[in-house]
């Protein structure tokens, strides 16, 4: 590089870079694409934004659709002075030390979320990043009565298979999840459980806890069947930005997660995500580089790159975050807009061996987000002079200056470590930044009307399948194609869906088998 152009990217750094001094997290913009004349031209989106988190915060509604206020900045603030607080901290306490306890009277050693998107997510990024891949007894929170953690989070027999194999039901206990409670993968996983425990003769009631809105299907079950404890979920409070809330105290506590160390990062964020001036405030310049980038529109992709293993689940929790509060057909004036904002990522280091040849070589269609955990775990030598630290460091810093030579876009995270307390700052400085966002794109980032219509077309999916059950029972014993049973069943419409039912139907159920017809390239189902 030459030397006045060197000039400039330092001089950019240490215009770009903010940073608070007490926690050390610093976030730098300088590898962004921008000039202060587009951060100028912003400026009526930055007074908008400003103005709507201040109506956010001050409790207004701000999800018109469902017309809901949108709490979880305010709440966490006042969350650990609470009497729901309180509670889940004794809860936890009393199952810690035993004197809460399974039906048989042995202490819980286990416990399973059962719980989808929002509320799986953050308690998975939270244990992977605080307790690690590894649980046993020589860790620190199993030695003190913590207990391991395990997910359902999904309706795959072979997830609850796999589970089934490695949880002793006399010492689980199961924390069904659910703002809703009436997600019918969550609903699945719940029933399967329950007819685990009948068939062991084991109550389920007395190994279960919920987290759910006041008057759910789940609330009125779980309260119904006695379960050890149900946690009230707040209706302002979106799965996606629920992990500061009950969602992600209650997995914490039984698992020796410092919660309010966490709530403390958050806060530490939110305040300095309140900033007046734009330019000093880490989520409004956040946004203001999405927006840059991706010509308001999202026509770059976010790349989320932790240089950290304990971050791997980071890009999957952002995913959703962004993912699904900004991706709308729709802006507030009801305009089709079709806005989003692709993320994807995993961790770096590893990532120079998977999809980096593309981001350095190919298409030029993203940038990415590095984030640096400066304290390493361990001091492990490799050279004299170097360590696994130094290393990844060296990786981290070579692969920026190589995307950077080829015009590439970055912005740097860097933490001292990951604690509570960084988590918390980083889940708070995206929850902001997205919400900023969505002003600037004058779009609803608190509903998700797309996933309702993919559920209820899966309804339509189960339905048409009992009604073609239905009617070939009624046949009594039938061989053909999918075009012709579909023609039988009198459904000739869905010949493609009746065929994929069929497969898996083939696969699963022994009155169906099929055999592969080569001349007509077609499946020919036999149903007894
Ligand atoms: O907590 P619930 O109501 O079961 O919902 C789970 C997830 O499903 C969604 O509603 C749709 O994906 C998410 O927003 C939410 O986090």
């Amino acid at each position: 590089m030459r030397p006045e152009k060197m000039n400039n990217w330092i001089e950019r750094n240490i215009e770009y870079t903010l940073v608070d001094a007490e926690s050390q997290f610093s976030i730098d913009f300088a590898g962004m694409k921008f000039s202060p004349a587009e951060l100028d031209a912003l400026q009526p989106k930055f007074e908008r934004a400003a103005r709507e988190m201040g109506r956010i915060e001050a409790g207004e509604i701000k999800n018109p659709d469902e017309k809901r206020k949108v709490t979880h900045f305010s709440d966490r603030k006042v969350y650990p002075q609470s009497e729901l607080f309180a509670s889940v901290e004794a809860f936890a306490e009393q199952v810690r030390s035993g004197k809460i306890t399974g039906e048989t009277g042995r202490k819980f050693e286990a416990v399973v979320v059962n719980g989808i998107g929002g509320s799986a997510l953050g308690p998975q990024l939270m244990q992977f990043a605080i307790n690690g891949p590894y649980w046993n007894e020589k860790t620190d929170a199993a030695r003190n009565g913590y207990l391991k953690l395990y997910f359902l989070d999904n309706t795959d027999s072979a997830e609850f298979a796999d589970l089934s194999e490695v949880m002793d039901p006399e010492t689980t206990l199961h924390l069904v999840i659910s703002k809703s409670g009436g997600t019918q993968e969550t609903k699945n996983n719940m029933i399967a459980m329950e007819e685990l425990y009948a068939a062991r003769k084991l109550s389920f009631p007395k190994h279960a806890a919920a987290i759910t809105m006041k008057g759910s299907e789940l609330d009125r079950h779980a309260r119904g069947s006695n379960w050890l404890a149900v946690f009230e979920m707040a209706e302002s409070i979106g799965g996606r930005t629920s992990e500061t809330s009950i969602v992600g105290h209650v997995p914490a506590a039984l698992t020796g997660v410092k919660f309010g160390r966490f709530l403390e990062g958050a806060c530490r964020m939110d305040e300095w995500t309140r900033t007046a001036d734009p330019r000093k405030n880490p989520a409004m310049m956040l946004a203001a580089m999405w927006y840059i980038a991706g010509e308001g529109k999202g026509n770059r992709n976010m790349v989320i790159v932790p240089y950290s293993d304990r971050l791997i689940l980071l890009s999957r929790y952002m995913q959703q975050l962004v993912m699904e509060s900004l991706g709308k057909e729709l802006d507030l004036d009801g305009r089709v807009v079709h806005q989003g904002l692709n993320v994807f990522g995993n961790k770096g280091g590893t990532d120079a061996h998977a999809f980096i040849q593309q981001l350095n070589d190919g298409r030029d269609d993203f940038f990415a987000t590095f984030i640096e955990v400066l304290k390493d775990a361990e001091k492990l030598p490799i050279t004299d002079s170097t360590d696994m630290g130094t290393y990844l460091h060296g990786f981290l810093e070579g692969l920026s200056a190589a995307l950077r030579g080829k015009g590439r876009q970055i912005i740097t995270i860097r933490v001292p470590q990951v604690s509570e307390l960084e988590l918390g700052m980083l889940i708070a400085l995206y929850e902001r930044a997205v919400a900023i966002y969505a002003e600037f794109i004058n779009i609803n980032a608190f509903h998700q009307p797309g996933v309702q219509s993919y559920k209820l077309a899966a309804k339509g999916v189960l339905a048409l399948r009992e009604k073609v059950m239905a009617k070939l029972a009624e046949l009594g014993g039938i061989t053909g194609t999918a075009i012709e049973i579909a023609e039988k069943a009198g459904c000739p419409d869905d010949a493609v869906e009746v065929g994929a039912l069929l497969d898996k139907a083939a696969v699963n159920c022994p009155a169906v088998s099929r055999k592969f017809c080569e001349k007509s390239n077609q499946w020919v189902y036999t149903v007894k």
